[in-house]
């Protein structure tokens, strides 16, 4: 559910600007749209470092482009300077002919892409072949996984489980293909809006990458617009994309609270998550009742202990 908050927010970041995803262009324009955007990226990057620094999303260590062996022995030599020089600029030198530019987001990449690691691009861009051949393999090693519990599998049950198991797995982490540009689908209207936004008790349904078992639970995002307010439905559409993968409760958390503000650049964002891991319930320590709650406040949730105290009782989680 949508609630709306009056509020006045006089020391609002002035001007926001709308990052490339918010220009929401479909795939034919996506060339022409990669050049506007990494200007815009720089655009944003200037906002984004208007934006308080108390808390960054943590980079993907492997998140780094291969460096020259050039660069590799400078850098050595001058180590300890770098390491007290201003963080890593976004667009690296690689070699004069290919700059390697860096999303400004670590959770959203340049192409839209939510955090890609090798695996998940080529899921993305397999063809229809290497599609049934990922399923083959995911199919034996089903089969191989019920031999080694002990299970027949050419009994009738069990004849189907390995494509369809194969096949559930490939849908709880289809968030790994899944593109913020399409999901947002340009639903960024600038209101002039800065009043408190929250949808919440958005079911969410998530893989632990620790045991492969689900955790479900609600999740509750809030955000004052700078400028620009999003469709409602793409709130629990964002958080579906970033849950739709193997995670912990705490990325999956930030991830989205991050998203959000590389996407809109509000004034900020909180985002807060319930819910009840089946690892910690039917196996483990089988605690039935626990529920585990992870929250991320970024910009004006975070600098602001008011704003932050009137979400938390809005979403009811203060009671
Ligand atoms: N901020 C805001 N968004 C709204 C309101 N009413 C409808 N919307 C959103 O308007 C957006 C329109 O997005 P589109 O992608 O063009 O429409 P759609 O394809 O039906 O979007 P989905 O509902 O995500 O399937 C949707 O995200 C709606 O949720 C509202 O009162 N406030
Ligand atoms: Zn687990």
């Amino acid at each position: 559910m949508a609630q709306e908050t009056t509020r006045d927010d006089s020391d609002s970041p002035s001007g926001s600007v709308v990052s490339p995803i918010a220009n929401g262009t479909n795939k034919k324009d996506k060339k022409s749209s990669k050049d506007k955007s990494s200007s815009s990226k720089k655009r944003a990057l200037s906002s984004g470092e208007r934006r308080s620094s108390v808390s960054k999303p943590a980079r993907d260590p492997s998140d780094k482009p291969e460096e020259s062996p050039s660069k590799k022995k400078k850098r050595k030599t001058s180590s300890t300077a770098a390491a007290v020089a201003a963080p890593p600029t976004i667009t690296e030198e690689v070699s004069p002919s290919t700059s390697v530019t860096r999303s400004p987001s670590p959770v959203i990449d340049f192409d839209g892409l939510s955090r890609p690691s090798r695996g998940t691009r080529e899921r993305l861009e397999e063809t229809e072949a290497q599609k049934q051949e990922r399923l083959d393999k995911m199919k034996g090693a089903v089969r191989t996984l019920l031999e080694c519990l002990g299970e027949d599998p050419d009994r009738e049950g069990l004849l189907a489980t390995p494509e369809r198991y194969a096949k559930a797995m490939l849908f709880l982490t289809k968030g790994y293909q899944e593109n913020v540009r399409d999901i947002v689908n340009g639903a960024i209207f600038q209101e002039g809006h800065n009043e408190m936004v929250i949808v919440k008790d958005i079911e969410v349904f998530s893989m632990c990458e620790h045991h492969l078992v689900p955790f479900t639970g609600k999740m509750h995002i809030g955000y004052i617009p700078s400028n620009a307010v999003i469709g409602i439905s793409k709130l629990p559409r964002i958080a579906e994309l970033f849950a739709r993968r193997l995670q912990i409760q705490e990325r999956l958390t930030k991830e989205v609270a991050n998203a959000i503000m590389e996407i809109l650049k509000p004034q900020g964002v909180a985002v807060v998550m319930e819910s009840s891991h089946l690892c910690m319930v039917m196996r483990g320590v089988e605690k039935t009742t626990s529920s585990t709650i992870t929250s991320c406040v970024l910009g004006c949730f975070e600098s602001r202990e008011k704003t932050r105290l009137e979400f938390l009782s809005l979403i009811g989680v203060n009671r």
